[in-house]
C-alpha cells in the first residue's frame, strides 16, 4: 500500500498543471468565477495554494473510506473537478474495495478527469459523468463526498441536494462535506478572513490577485456557518454529524447514517 503522504496525492495532476496567474493582471471588469478551460489548466495549483489543508483532507478521505466503506460499495465524488478524491481513494484502497462515480458540471474538468483516471488508476472502476448534482439520479452508495462543491450551489438548492444524498446512502454510509465557511461572530470571522489572506500571500498571491479573486467569487461561492451545515444535515435525516477538520475558514464535516 502507498505510504501516507497527504500532500503528495495530487502530484500526478500538479505535474501537468500551470501556475495560477488568472487574476495577476488588472482586469477592466472582473467576471464571475467559473470552472472554464482557463481555470482547469491551472486548477491543481490554484486549489493547493487557495484551500488551507486541501492535501491533508484528501489524504484523510482515503483513511476514512478504509474505515467506513463496506467492501465493494459505491462512492460518489460530487463536483469532482479533476478527480483528486478518486485518486486519493485509489491510492489507499484496492480496485475490489469500491466503485466510484465522479460528477461535474464542467465539460473541461470531466474530460481531464477521465484522462487522469485512465492513466493513473486504470484498474479501478472509476467513471466520470458530466452532470448537475442537483438533478442527478443517485444509486445506493456507501460514501458520498462533496469536497468544496456545495458552496457553489444557490443556498436555496442546498437542502434538497443533501436530502437526496441522505436517501441514496446505505445504512452505515457516510457523507463527507468540505466547505469554505463563515463564522457567525463578526470579529472571529474578520480574523479568519485576514489570516486566510495572509495564507494566500504566503503562497505567492499578490494583493491584486487576492482582491480580484474575491470579487470574482462574490455571489458565486456563498459560504455557510458550520452551525448551518450541521443543522442542514440534521434536517435531511442524519442522526449525527461532526466537524473533523478545520484550518482557518475551511472545514470538513462527516455525517453518519444509521
Ligand atoms: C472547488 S471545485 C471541487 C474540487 C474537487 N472536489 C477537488 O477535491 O479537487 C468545485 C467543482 O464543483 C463543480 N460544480 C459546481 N456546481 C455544480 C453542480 N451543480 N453540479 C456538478 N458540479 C458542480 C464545478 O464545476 C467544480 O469543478
Ligand atoms: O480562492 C478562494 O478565495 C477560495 O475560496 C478557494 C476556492 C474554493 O474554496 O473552492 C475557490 C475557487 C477555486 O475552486 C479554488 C478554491
Amino acid at each position: 500500500m502507498t505510504p501516507f503522504r497527504p500532500d503528495s496525492i495530487s502530484n500526478a495532476m500538479n505535474d501537468a498543471s500551470y501556475r495560477d496567474a488568472i487574476f495577476s493582471t488588472p482586469l477592466d471588469r472582473v467576471a464571475s468565477f467559473s470552472f472554464d478551460e482557463q481555470v482547469v489548466a491551472c486548477f491543481p495549483d490554484m486549489i493547493r495554494r487557495s484551500v488551507p489543508g486541501y492535501g491533508q483532507i484528501l489524504g484523510m478521505l482515503g483513511v476514512i473510506a478504509a474505515r467506513h466503506l463496506r467492501h465493494g460499495a459505491h462512492v460518489y465524488d460530487l463536483g469532482c473537478s479533476l478527480g483528486a478524491v478518486g485518486l486519493a481513494l485509489a491510492g489507499r484502497l484496492s480496485p475490489e474495495a469500491f466503485t466510484l462515480t465522479g460528477v461535474d458540471l464542467s465539460p473541461a474538468m470531466v474530460e481531464r478527469a477521465r484522462t487522469t483516471f485512465a492513466q493513473e488508476c486504470p484498474h479501478h472502476a472509476i467513471e466520470v459523468v458530466e452532470g448537475d448534482i442537483r438533478h442527478f439520479n443517485y444509486r445506493a452508495s456507501g460514501m458520498i463526498v462533496l469536497n468544496f462543491t456545495l458552496q457553489f450551489l444557490a443556498p436555496s438548492d442546498r437542502d434538497a441536494v443533501i436530502e437526496k444524498l441522505y436517501e441514496a446512502l446505505e445504512p452505515g454510509g457516510v457523507l463527507v462535506l468540505s466547505e469554505k465557511i463563515v463564522a457567525a461572530d463578526e470579529e472571529e470571522n474578520a480574523w479568519l478572513v485576514e489570516r486566510y489572506h495572509d495564507f494566500k500571500r504566503a503562497n505567492g498571491y499578490s494583493e491584486l490577485e487576492i482582491s480580484q479573486k474575491r470579487t470574482a467569487l462574490e455571489n458565486v461561492l456563498i459560504p455557510d456557518t458550520l452551525e448551518a451545515h450541521h443543522a442542514r444535515l440534521a434536517r435531511a435525516g442524519f442522526p449525527r454529524s461532526q466537524t473533523w477538520f478545520q484550518y482557518l475558514n475551511f472545514a470538513s464535516l462527516i455525517a453518519f447514517k444509521n
